[in-house]
């Protein structure tokens, strides 16, 4: 698990890099933050689908961080298209790694780069493991809107918050029907 982990982390850490560079900011922007960043490794495990039933393994979301790095056992995994609101199976190409982008890289981005809702759905064949690792910055760190993505025509449009600011928000709203954390930020 260790040599997995430390890994994954050597390709978030270039994957950032490059969309920082995407995004002009250079791939040095706020580069002490990400490597003192956190990485949360979450385990799930889905039992087969009933027969004749199809059923919901994991409820849509967005991950809270910048990017994280997913390995799955086989499909089960779907995104939501924005453009036509519907739910896209993803291939699952044997050993392949999926990479979703978080509300963080949202936020940072200011909505240039958006994050992914997805779910997961049980699978009729058999049962699922999946492996996400994610990355974000320390607990107490701020994630802000990059300034020079900011004018006259695109000003700010979300707060700053940091990891434990979040789980703040799950806590707060651990009972209620609520809004995404994302949503909670936009001003
Ligand atoms: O099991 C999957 O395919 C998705 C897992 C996931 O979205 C998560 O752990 O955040
Ligand atoms: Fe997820």
């Amino acid at each position: 698990m260790g040599k997995i982990s430390a890994e994954v982390r050597r390709v978030a850490l270039q994957l950032m890099e490059a969309i920082l560079e995407g995004l002009g900011l250079g791939k040095d922007y706020q580069h002490e933050e990400f490597e003192r960043g956190l990485q949360l490794l979450q385990v799930n495990c889905y039992p087969k689908e009933p027969e004749g039933e199809s059923a919901i393994g994991l409820a849509p979301h967005s991950d809270h961080g910048f990017l994280t790095i997913l390995l799955v056992s086989c499909p089960g995994l779907e995104v939501l298209d924005r453009s036509s609101d519907t739910w896209r199976v993803v291939q699952q190409p044997r050993h392949a790694l999926h990479v979703h982008v978080g509300d963080y890289m949202e936020v940072l981005s200011n909505g240039r780069v958006k994050t992914v809702v997805h779910r997961a759905v049980l699978n009729p064949g058999e049962a699922r493991i999946s492996m996400a690792s994610i990355h974000s910055f320390a607990m107490h760190e701020k994630v802000s809107v990059a300034k020079k993505l900011v004018d006259e025509q695109d000003p700010e449009k979300y707060k700053e918050s940091s990891f434990s600011d979040f789980l703040d928000y799950l806590m707060s709203n651990a009972d209620k029907k609520r809004m995404s954390f994302l949503e909670s930020l936009r001003i």
